[in-house]
């Protein structure tokens, strides 16, 4: 094995190189001052005196030009300033570096560099591209001498400005160079051309034109020669330009014998002296055209389109390579995407359902045209359209293959005759048409609902209709196990409770159940249990799962690929880009982009820095809603179904009794105690009943925060929170100081004037911002209106007081349908307190004057009646809440309790500003903890989701 050569030495052996090639290009420069020929070889001596040649030397196992664009020397040292070297020798990579600040080392090449490539299409002059095509990547070379910018658009310019054309016409006049017998030598100074640099990098020919900073083209194996098409390019072809000059027209372009001698064929030539430029009548332009596209090394640009169009003659193939894509702009539809080629527009007026939007100055076709398209553009060698990808062409694949036009997809009406009537009977319309569409797509969808339309109702009956495929499982946040189950037991009645399995800690057995319910967090603890496939799913806020790299989504995802159903459940499936989405349409359509990076490039605008790819961005969304909406999702906002919603959705929320600490738990335990202690007066009755109240409260802290916490982590950006105690109140205000999310906090002791100004605060605030108010000080005289859900952190005796407090939401302004979730723990005071609640409303309701629609909610706390003692409470509750001014004295003994809880001691608070203050493990347990992460940026996709989603 040899040594590997030292700096040093690598430098010096450079240094060699670079003099014999210098040496060599004045050598082969003499010989052309000496023979006058018209060779290439003498074109590249005679530009070695003055710089670049246009021509590559004809040995290509000798060194190569590394493409590099350079202006053309004037030799009347013009105040034009030509800064090219004059000496071969300064043709180094550094020099071409500092002179165009365009050189590119090879690891920032573009991609497409290794591929074997059409040469770099110098300029675009003679093309008037339609501005608002999408200029294709690998027109315009970047890399030009100095003084010169007008020619470097970056690569993504296809058009010229008339600026472009200026220093063409002042080049007329420095024509210094001799010509040749056979024809001029290059020396118009707008011309570039490629410079005769030698390699210093073993650069192979692929490569030079990737530092020439070009960027090309992509062909991906479609050999034009293959096609029958005009043979490729050579890499380093000499690029000219035809140019009107009355009623002829003129090439510009350096010495090229071919060229020369196909001018030489052509009847109405005619040589200039004084120009040195050679010119034909138009009738020749169609001949001279098809015969330089059959040169290798001269790449010509044709007349400008108005020019030919003037002749009244056909045009001449385009030389431009334009390159594109395909992109679905409707169910039906989809445009082509790529620059200006004639020849494609030749070939797309062909099509019989072409439509050019003169809007956007693109194509469309229909989707049943696709194929046939794609099958003739890969005839024109000089265009490449990438097709449709294989994932939309499979979603879409009833269209491609479609003979009429169908713009609407038809969803057949399942038979549900095998649900429980009561939940099919329950169903709104437009739940109903959620349920068909979940099975008309074989039961693996992404519902993605607003929130609050009923997600939970949807999910149960798609389940239901695939019973026999049971065990299910149910993977929700964990503040919402519970409430699951209440659902279950509410709309399936044909279900034994007994069957449902609610997983409370990691010891709990997954599968014992019909129907088990499991927190994400927990699921990614119970991986040995994984292993028994579930044939039905229901994943709750399946954007929990956004995150490939999450333990919640690493233990989720291979369990969604093997089961057979697949309902995910999302208000906000993505929050603040279209990455987020992936995990969700790859956990219902396994086979669709099976590489992330492919998605990325397409939907996440990826881009390739040096330290990886970002994928943050967003593209091509129209397109992907398109794609979604035919096989992924199906997503209805509130505004769409109104008319279907009832003005308030309560939701009694069951919290997790696991939240309850063991501590807490005996407290509350000796306070109902307490209250059922015979011989105790009725003072020291109702003392009990206070502090079982306000034992509830302390024990409901853990579960009332990671509720909160999970409503802003599903995308709730702006709510109202109302508890009694002051210990609540205070525990919300400080986790959300030290989540930093925007609140304020109105109780007892905000004065008038604060509570104007936080209540403003709050409406205008403009991203999410969580109200924390207490029940007795804030339930009036303030509106919400620009929030729509209202959560009770705690319940209160008085039905009044909460209705409204409700209506702080639901009031003049408000135009949705509000949510209001009360948050109801088993084993407190809320066990009597719900159905007390219910009950006076119920009442009230009968006398017409209140809503009743409690009550479908009642089931939920029935239980509570089978024991003797429990009853006894319930009726100490009763008489306690109903006797006559009962509120006032209540409210006095909660105060003397609890100070601060009816007046407040807290002032308000209000904004951002946090100190690391309580932490939340203080209130809750390990897996509570860890199941709320950080909030990080959200919100802002969702902003922009729902207007794509559904356009106004
Ligand atoms: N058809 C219905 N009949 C009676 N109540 C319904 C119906 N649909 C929904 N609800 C009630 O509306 C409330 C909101 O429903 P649900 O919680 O399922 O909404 P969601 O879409 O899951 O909202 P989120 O995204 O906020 O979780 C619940 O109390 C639910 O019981």
């Amino acid at each position: 094995m040899s040594l590997p050569l030292t700096e040093e030495q690598r430098k010096k052996i450079e240094e060699n190189r670079q003099k014999a090639l210098a040496r060599r290009a004045e050598k082969l420069a003499e010989q052309h001052q000496s023979a006058g020929s018209g060779s290439s070889i003498a074109a590249l001596s005679s530009q070695s005196k003055q710089g670049p040649s246009h021509s590559l030397p004809k040995d290509s196992s000798k060194p190569v030009s590394h493409g590099v664009v350079f202006k053309q020397q004037k030799t009347s040292g013009s105040s034009h300033g030509d800064q090219r070297p004059h000496n071969p020798h300064s043709f180094h990579p550094s020099t071409l570096e500092q002179a165009t600040g365009t050189w590119k080392r090879p690891e920032e090449m573009p991609t497409a560099c290794p591929h074997h490539s059409p040469p770099s299409q110098v300029t675009l002059a003679g093309i008037s591209p339609p501005l608002a095509q999408s200029p294709p990547e690998v027109s315009n070379q970047q890399l030009v001498g100095q003084g010169h910018s007008q020619v470097s658009h970056g690569a993504k310019s296809t058009t010229f400005d008339n600026s472009t054309h200026e220093p063409l016409a002042k080049a007329k006049s420095s024509q210094d160079t001799p010509a040749s017998s056979s024809g001029q030598l290059p020396r118009e100074a707008q011309l570039e051309a490629k410079a005769a640099r030698p390699s210093t990098s073993g650069q192979n020919i692929s490569d030079v034109h990737c530092g020439s900073g070009s960027m090309m083209p992509r062909t991906e194996g479609r050999l034009p020669q293959k096609l029958g098409a005009s043979p490729r390019k050579a890499v380093s072809s000499q690029e000219g330009i035809c140019v009107r000059d009355g009623d002829r027209f003129q090439v510009k372009i350096g010495y090229n014998a071919e060229l020369i001698a196909v001018f030489k064929s052509l009847p109405s030539r005619n040589f200039d002296p004084d120009t040195k430029m050679w010119n034909f009548s138009m009738s020749d332009y169609s001949a001279l055209m098809k015969a330089a596209q059959r040169l290798r090394t001269v790449t010509l640009q044709p007349l400008e389109a108005s020019s030919v169009a003037q002749t009244g003659l056909p045009s001449a193939p385009s030389l431009t390579f334009v390159k594109g894509q395909c992109m679905l702009i409707s169910r039906a539809r989809f445009e082509a995407d790529i620059g200006y080629s004639q020849e494609l527009i030749a070939l797309f007026k062909q099509m019989d359902s072409r439509n050019y939007d003169v809007k956007t100055r693109k194509w469309s076709f229909l989707l049943e045209e696709h194929n046939k398209l794609i099958e003739r553009v890969r005839c024109l060698p000089q265009v490449q359209l990438s097709p449709l990808p294989k994932t939309l062409t499979l979603a879409f694949a009833s269209q491609l293959e479609k003979t009429s036009l169908c713009l609407t997809a038809d969803v057949p009406e399942a038979d549900l005759s095998r649900v429980d009537p009561k939940l099919v009977s329950s169903l709104l319309p437009f739940q109903r048409a959620g349920v068909n569409f979940a099975i008309a797509k074989g039961g693996r969808l992404l519902l993605a609902d607003d929130m609050g339309l009923g997600k939970t109702i949807q999910a149960i009956c798609i389940a239901a209709f695939y019973r026999k495929e049971w065990p299910l499982l149910v993977v929700v946040p964990s503040s919402v196990r519970f409430t699951w189950e209440q659902a279950f037991l509410q709309w399936l009645p044909s279900l034994n409770p007994e069957h449902i399995n609610v997983v409370v800690t990691g010891k709990d057995r997954l599968t014992t159940g019909l129907v088990n319910i499991v927190s994400f967090d927990l699921l990614s603890k119970m991986e040995k249990q994984l292993k028994t496939p579930f044939k039905v799913v229901i994943i709750d806020e399946s954007h929990f799962l956004k995150n490939i790299k999450t333990a919640r989504c690493r233990a989720a995802m291979p369990l969604l690929k093997m089961a057979k159903r697949v309902i995910l459940l999302s208000g906000t499936p993505a929050m603040s880009r279209p990455a987020e989405l992936y995990t969700q349409i790859i956990a219902v359509k396994p086979t669709f982009f099976p590489q992330f990076h492919a998605f990325g490039l397409r939907y996440c605008d990826a881009k390739r820095h040096t330290w990886g790819w970002d994928y943050s961005g967003s593209s091509n969304l129209g397109e992907l809603k398109l794609l979604l909406e035919e096989a992924v999702m199906l997503r209805r906002l509130k505004s769409d179904v109104l008319s279907q919603l009832p003005a308030k959705q309560r939701k009694m929320v069951v919290v997790a009794p696991g939240r309850i600490s063991a501590k807490a738990r005996a407290s509350l335990d000796a306070a109902a105690k307490e209250m059922t202690t015979k011989d105790n007066s009725k003072g020291q009755q109702r003392e009990a009943l206070i502090l079982f109240f306000h034992r509830t409260a302390e024990a409901k802290i853990p579960c009332v925060i990671e509720y909160i916490l999970d409503l802003l982590e599903s995308g709730r950006e702006k709510f109202l929170v109302f508890a009694h105690h002051k210990v609540v109140l205070d525990a919300i205000t400080k986790e959300l100081e030290r989540k930093k999310v925007q609140h304020i906090r109105i109780d007892g002791t905000t004065s008038s004037a604060d509570r104007e100004q936080l209540c403003q605060q709050f409406q205008l605030s403009e991203r999410h911002a969580v109200a924390v108010l207490s029940i007795t000080a804030a339930n009036m005289g303030l509106t919400f209106s620009s929030a729509d859900l209202v959560v009770f952190a705690e319940l209160f005796w008085n039905p009044g007081v909460l209705m409204q407090a409700e209506d702080r939401v639901h009031r003049i302004g408000q135009s949705n349908s509000v949510g209001i979730h009360y948050l109801v723990a088993r084993g407190t005071a809320d066990d009597y307190l719900w159905p007390l609640i219910q009950e006076k409303i119920k009442v009230l309701g009968e006398a017409g004057v209140s809503e009743a629609n409690f009550s479908e909610m009642t089931e939920a706390t029935d239980y509570i009646y089978k024991d003797p003692k429990q009853l006894k409470i319930y009726d100490l509750f009763q008489k306690s809440f109903e006797e006559e001014g009962s509120d006032k004295d209540l409210l006095e003994a909660v105060e003397a309790f609890d100070p601060g809880s009816t007046s407040g001691t807290s002032g308000s608070a209000s904004g951002t500003s946090g100190s690391g203050s309580q932490d939340l493990g203080d209130w809750l347990d390990g897996d509570t903890a860890t199941g709320s992460p950080e909030k990080k940026r959200r919100f802002e996709f969702f902003d922009n989701w729902d207007s794509f989603t559904f356009p106004l």
